[in-house]
C-alpha cells in the first residue's frame, strides 16, 4: 500500500514513511493510492468480534508491509489495554433507534486516544527501525494535545511540542497537558486561536530546510494514520447494528467525519454522515451554501471545535473531485489567498451524497445537555451535545439507526455541564491526582518564527 498527496506533487510512499512524515512535502495530505476494500460479508462478520480484531483487519489492509501482522497485533493489544472499557467504542441505546458511541474511555477521556494510543506505538516502532530523532509538533484546541502527550510522553528520541490557544481550553484540558511529567514534552500557550496554531504547524512544514533538519512530524489528523485508526469504530458500530446507519459527528477539523468517509470508501454502507458544528460553522456553511469561507474562530462552550479551517476538508475535496490534484492545488491556493472558496457544483453535489450539516449554538448546546439529563439521567459533554442536537433534529425514518459520536467525557467540561444541569461530572480518580501536579507551559505570540526558535533551542545540544 502506497500513499499519495492530495496535491499530486510528492512521490508515493509507504505507510511507515507517511506515518513519520505527517504532512506531504507539497503541502498536501496523504491518502491511500487506492482504497483497500471489504465485502459486505466480511463486514458483517465483524459483528461480535473484539474491537482489537476489527482494528487489526482494517489497519492490516492500510499498513501494507510497513509492519508485520505480529507487530501490528502487539501494538493494538497494548494500545487498547489502556482503555477503561474492553469494548473501546461501546454503543449505548439512548432512545428508539438512537445510539451514543462512547469514544472517551481512553487515558485522556476523549476520542483522540483511540487513534493516538496506536499511532504512538507504531510511530516509536518505525522510528526505532529507522534510527534518529523526531520532532512532533501538534496544534490542539484541547484534546489532541493531552492524547499526544499520553501516547508519546517519555519516549526516547522524540520531542513533543504542543501548541494550545491560551485561555481557550477548559481548565481540565489545560492541566492534562501542562502537568505532564515528561522531559520530552513542551507545552506552548499561543496568544491566538487553534487555527493560528495549525497554520504555524503547516508553515513550519513548508520550511523544508528546518522540517528536514529536525525531522518534523505531525500527529494531528492531517496525519492519515489518525484517520485510519478512527475509521475502525465506524466498522464496529455499523456491523453491530447490521444496517447502514447515519453517523452524527461533532466536527472541527473534519478528521473524525472524514474517517467515516474512509470507512465508506473501504466498503462500509453508511446512510449519511451528519457534520455537526458549533457556531464556528465553516463546514456547515460549506456544505449547505457551497462556499467554504473562514473567519476568526470565536470561543464557545465546545472549545475543541472552535476551528475555522477544517484541514481534512482537503481530503474530501480530493475525493469529491474525482481525485483531481490540480483542482485541489488551485482550490487550496485560492482559499489561502482569499479565505474563501466557492465549491464547483459537481463537487458540492458529490459531497452532498455523503454529507449533511447542521450548526448548533451555545444556547441549544446547553438545552441539549439538560434535555438529555432529564430524559436519561446521564451527563454528556458539550461536543457530544452539539451532535445530539443535530440528531434530535434529523429525520431519516424509523428504520435507519442514528449513531451520535460521543467524543469526550463530560468531566473535561464541568462548567458547561454544571451550567446546564446543576451537576458536576466526576473525574475518574486516576486523573484527579495527576492534575494536581505543577503546571509547565511557555506563553508565546502566535508567530511561526518564535515557535521555530523555541524548537531549535530545545534541540540544540547543551
Ligand atoms: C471532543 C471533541 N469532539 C469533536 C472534535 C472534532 O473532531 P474533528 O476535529 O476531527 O472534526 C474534537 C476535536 O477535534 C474534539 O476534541
Ligand atoms: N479538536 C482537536 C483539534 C483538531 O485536531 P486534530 O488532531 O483532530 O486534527 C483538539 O482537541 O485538539
Amino acid at each position: 500500500m502506497r500513499y499519495i498527496s492530495t496535491r499530486g506533487q510528492s512521490p508515493a510512499i509507504s505507510f511507515a514513511d507517511m506515518l513519520l512524515a505527517g504532512l506531504a512535502p507539497d503541502g498536501g495530505l496523504y491518502l491511500p493510492e487506492t482504497w483497500p476494500s471489504f465485502t459486505p460479508a466480511e463486514i458483517a462478520a465483524f459483528k461480535g468480534k473484539p474491537y482489537t480484531d476489527v482494528a487489526e483487519a482494517v489497519l492490516g489492509k492500510l499498513i501494507g508491509d510497513s509492519f508485520t501482522p505480529e507487530e501490528l497485533r502487539a501494538d493494538i493489544a497494548a494500545a487498547y489495554a489502556s482503555f477503561d472499557f474492553p469494548a473501546i467504542a461501546p454503543l449505548s441505546e439512548i432512545g428508539r433507534g438512537r445510539y451514543l458511541m462512547e469514544l472517551y474511555h481512553g487515558p485522556t477521556l476523549a476520542f483522540k486516544d483511540v487513534a493516538l494510543q496506536i499511532l504512538g506505538r507504531l510511530f516509536a516502532r518505525a522510528l526505532k527501525a529507522r534510527g534518529g530523532r523526531a520532532t512532533v509538533l501538534a496544534a490542539t484546541s484541547g484534546d489532541t494535545g493531552s492524547a499526544a502527550i499520553a501516547a508519546l510522553g517519555g519516549l526516547e528520541n522524540i520531542e513533543v511540542i504542543v501548541l494550545h490557544p491560551k485561555g481557550r481550553v477548559s481548565e481540565v484540558q489545560r492541566r492534562q497537558m501542562t502537568t505532564a511529567p515528561f522531559a520530552n514534552v513542551h507545552n506552548i500557550a499561543i496568544e491566538g486561536t487553534f487555527d493560528d496554531g495549525q497554520a504555524i504547524v503547516k508553515a513550519l512544514f513548508a520550511e523544508t530546510d528546518f522540517a528536514e533538519a529536525v525531522n518534523l512530524t505531525a500527529v494531528n489528523s492531517i496525519n492519515f494514520a489518525r484517520i485510519a485508526a478512527q475509521a475502525v469504530y465506524y466498522f464496529t458500530a455499523a456491523a453491530e447494528l447490521g444496517v447502514a446507519p447515519v453517523f452524527v459527528v461533532p466536527t472541527g477539523n473534519f478528521g473524525d467525519v472524514f474517517a467515516g468517509e474512509a470507512a465508506m470508501r473501504m466498503g462500509l454502507a453508511v446512510e449519511k454522515l451528519v457534520v455537526a458544528t458549533n457556531s464556528n460553522d465553516i463546514m456547515a456553511r460549506a456544505l449547505n451554501e457551497g462556499v467554504y469561507a473562514s473567519g476568526k474562530a470565536s470561543p464557545t462552550l465546545s472549545p475543541s471545535m472552535d476551528i475555522q479551517v477544517a484541514s481534512n476538508f482537503e481530503r474530501a475535496l480530493f475525493e469529491a473531485s474525482g481525485r483531481d490534484s490540480a483542482f485541489v492545488r488551485d482550490a487550496m491556493a485560492r482559499f489561502v489567498k482569499d479565505s474563501r472558496l466557492e465549491l464547483p457544483p459537481a463537487v458540492l453535489a458529490d459531497l452532498r451524497t455523503r454529507y449533511e450539516a447542521k450548526r448548533t449554538d451555545d444556547a441549544a448546546t446547553l438545552a441539549t445537555i439538560a434535555r438529555f439529563e432529564r430524559e436519561t439521567g446521564r451527563l454528556i459533554d458539550p461536543h457530544t451535545a452539539v451532535a445530539l442536537a443535530a440528531a434530535y433534529d434529523a429525520n431519516f425514518g424509523e428504520k435507519v439507526p442514528v449513531v451520535v459520536l460521543s467524543t469526550a467525557h463530560p468531566a473535561k467540561f464541568p462548567d458547561a455541564v454544571n451550567h446546564a444541569t446543576n451537576r458536576i461530572p466526576e473525574l475518574p480518580p486516576r486523573l484527579t491526582a495527576a492534575l494536581q501536579g505543577e503546571e509547565k507551559c511557555h506563553v508565546m505570540r502566535a508567530e511561526k518564527a518564535l515557535v521555530r526558535g523555541f524548537i531549535e533551542a530545545i534541540l540544540r545540544p547543551s
